[in-house]
């Protein structure tokens, strides 16, 4: 017998993609799946791609159906998992994939979301400095947003090591559209994606706060774009040097960062990150360059927004919390082409 384990929300997207990677993960057991217009349902009706775990019925989402459980998963929409969180008995961990306990200032939260500001929980990127312990001590961690964690491991190794200054970066983050979630909107129709770019929520954006807190950055420009493709974020961030640098410089910088980690990558020289090298893994793709007008850094992250984005680094974090091998079930390669 594996840990128990529920999925809250597991009719959409990121839910859906938790399951296919529950149930081929050698120590977890899905015991209990939620949803919320799709309660009743069957599993495989609603994804038609997921066939071990075609059988079993979403229930309502309620704290009854999900408490007995050692690990939680909420793919709620934002709002849906600070109320249901509140309800669980404690010695029920909890991966929550949404934003409700990322953010840890009251005022930027005002600033970007509607309603009540919740606590922040631990915050879910295992890659940063110390967080990995502090993610395997706690019980309840908040998974980042999916631009969130491209840009952030992008950032953070060269705000730390003193390299890049944290004024004035600017980030351009395009996203495959299963970053929207599945809930019907006329943006998202084929209709209105295919054959086109447009950018979103310019200069506005709730991934821009959450990558301040995370990285120490004190100027933030943060454009997302929509792109015709169904998952998949590249995200290219432009770094003003603290002194002239080159390209090789950087790249040893993100090497030295990440040497060790399984998921994150530093490309060789002359080659870059393609999102859908990244498609179905838990893995993340990073080059670097320097601007030779400029002088400013670049540097471009790839990730699977469904993956990395999402539940599988929320896989990931289960794992560091029931003090698992941190890359049971997480595939490492993407499927291509
Ligand atoms: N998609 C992505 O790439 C990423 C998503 N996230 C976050 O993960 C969470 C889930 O996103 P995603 O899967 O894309 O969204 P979806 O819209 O695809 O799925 C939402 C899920 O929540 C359920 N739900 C809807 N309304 C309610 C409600 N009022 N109460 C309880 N359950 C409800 C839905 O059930 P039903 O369909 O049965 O109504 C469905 O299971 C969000 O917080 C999102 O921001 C984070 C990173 C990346
Ligand atoms: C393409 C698209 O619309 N993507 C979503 C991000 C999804 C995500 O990471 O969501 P949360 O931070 O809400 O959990 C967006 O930009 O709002």
């Amino acid at each position: 017998m594996g840990h128990r384990i529920a999925v809250a929300g597991a009719s959409g997207y990121a839910g859906g993609e938790l399951l296919r990677l529950l149930a081929a993960h050698p120590d977890l057991d899905v015991v209990a799946v939620s949803a919320h217009a799709n309660a009743g349902q069957r599993v495989g009706d609603v994804h038609p791609h997921l066939r071990s775990l075609a059988d079993r019925v979403f229930v309502e989402t309620t704290p009854e159906a999900l408490a007995d459980v050692d690990l939680l998963f909420l793919a709620l929409p934002h709002g849906a998992s600070a109320g249901l969180a509140a309800q669980l008995p404690p010695g029920v961990k909890v991966v929550d994939l949404g934003s409700d306990h990322r953010l840890t200032d009251p005022a930027a939260y005002a600033r970007y979301y509607d309603g009540d500001f919740a606590p922040a929980w631990t915050y879910g990127l295992p890659e940063l400095p110390g967080q990995r312990a502090a993610i395997a001590a706690a019980e309840r961690v908040a998974n980042t947003g999916c631009h969130a964690a491209a840009s952030i491991l992008a950032i953070a190794p060269l705000l730390a090591a003193g390299v890049a200054s944290p004024d004035d970066v600017v980030v351009t983050s395009t996203s495959g559209t299963s970053g929207a979630g599945r809930s019907p909107a006329v943006r998202l129709l084929g209709s209105e994606v295919m054959g086109d770019l447009t950018a979103y929520k310019v200069g506005a954006h709730r991934h821009a706060p959450e990558i301040k807190q995370a990285t120490g950055v004190r100027t933030l420009t943060f454009v997302p774009v929509l792109a015709p493709m169904p998952r998949g974020i590249l995200a290219t961030v432009a770094l003003r040097p603290v002194s002239a640098t080159g390209a090789a410089d950087v790249r040893a910088v993100l090497a030295d960062a990440y040497a060790g980690e399984p998921f994150v990558r530093v490309l060789p020289e002359g080659r870059q990150p393609r999102t859908s090298a990244t498609t179905g893994s838990n893995s993340v793709q990073l080059q670097a360059a320097v601007d030779e007008d400029s002088g400013r850094i670049l540097v471009t992250s790839a990730l699977d927004n469904l993956g990395k984005g999402a539940a599988g680094q929320a896989v990931q974090l289960a794992n560091l919390m029931l003090h698992l091998d941190e890359t049971a079930g997480l595939p490492v390669d993407g499927i291509a082409p």
